[in-house]
């Protein structure tokens, strides 16, 4: 069976620009990394243990069916589209991954699987849905999922995640650092509101989504770079120990990246 790639990605800037309702509106670059990938197939339930009537996922996962993001993608995408084919695909096969992107890691794991797992049930059962439409349908399981869906090497992102614009530059190569901290994105972006509120304008927004990766990485600190990393520091005490000079913060943690430097 044809196996799926589900790429991490690292926020090169991440910036807020306000609030929506329980979100945060954000303008961000993000940057596919391209030699960290999920793998993901259709695998017959003839050759594994599953029930006919069951969703399953083979991997290697710290959530239940439910809460995973696989699931909630298939929840979503029957609900857009009532594909009578959608259920009888899932009862036929059991979707498998390859589970590579560490989790709780900031390098949208969880989003990047529920984008290709979308992809995959587009493809084989001609579903004829856009990019556009996957990407409205992703939002619900998660704001960095529609970035996956688009499938740019690297893009300006904004809105809560909903709106992704492709950046025209050299896809870089880089350095991860995850240290064991489990860090919950919620927790972050509440600690950034309540003690950290300090949105960028729309001038400064738009400066910034013009420079290229490398330019702001030249530019920038990590913590100037990051409006999530000062929160996460405050509510996670163990990952100053972690951070070394020269590395980034991305997302709302907890991967530390730097470019790779050419040997
Ligand atoms: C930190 C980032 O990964 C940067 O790429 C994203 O902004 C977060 O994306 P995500 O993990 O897919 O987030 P979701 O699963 O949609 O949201 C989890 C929670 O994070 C907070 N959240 C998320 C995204 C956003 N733009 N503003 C928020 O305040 C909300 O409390 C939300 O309930
Ligand atoms: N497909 C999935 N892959 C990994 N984790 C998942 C998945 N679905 C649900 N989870 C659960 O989501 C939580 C964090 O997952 P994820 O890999 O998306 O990390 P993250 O660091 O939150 O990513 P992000 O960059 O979006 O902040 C964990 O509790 C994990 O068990």
């Amino acid at each position: 069976m044809k196996k799926y790639k589900a790429y991490a990605k690292v926020n090169i800037f991440l910036k807020i620009t306000g609030r929506r309702n329980e979100y945060h509106e954000i303008v961000s670059r993000f940057m596919r990394v391209n030699d960290l990938y999920d793998a993901l197939s259709f695998v017959s339930k003839k050759n594994v243990q599953a029930k006919a009537n069951e969703f399953k996922i083979i991997g290697d996962f710290d959530c239940t069916t439910k809460q995973n993001t696989i699931y909630k993608a298939y929840v979503a995408l029957k609900e857009a589209t009532s594909s009578q084919a959608l259920e009888k695909l899932m009862r036929t096969y059991a979707i498998a991954v390859e589970k590579h992107i560490p989790a709780f890691a900031g390098l949208g794991g969880g989003s990047s699987d529920a984008a290709t797992y979308l992809k995959m049930c587009n493809e084989v059962l001609h579903l004829g849905l856009s990019l556009n439409e996957l990407a409205q349908i992703g939002l619900h399981v998660g704001a960095d999922v529609p970035f996956f869906i688009y499938g740019y090497e690297s893009a300006n992102v904004s809105g809560i995640g909903e709106v992704v614009e492709a950046f025209d530059e050299e896809l870089l190569a880089f350095d991860i650092y995850t240290p064991e901290v489990q860090i919950s994105t919620p927790q972050v972006y509440k600690a950034y509101r309540e003690s950290f509120y300090a949105p960028i304008d729309g001038f400064a927004a738009d400066e910034l989504k013009k420079k290229s990766s490398l330019d702001i990485l030249n530019e920038l600190d990590a913590k100037e770079a990051n409006d999530l990393f000062n929160p996460a520091l405050q509510e996670y005490s163990d990952l100053e120990q972690h951070y070394q000079d020269g590395y980034y913060f991305s997302g709302s943690g907890s991967s530390f990246f730097k470019v790779k430097e050419e040997k």
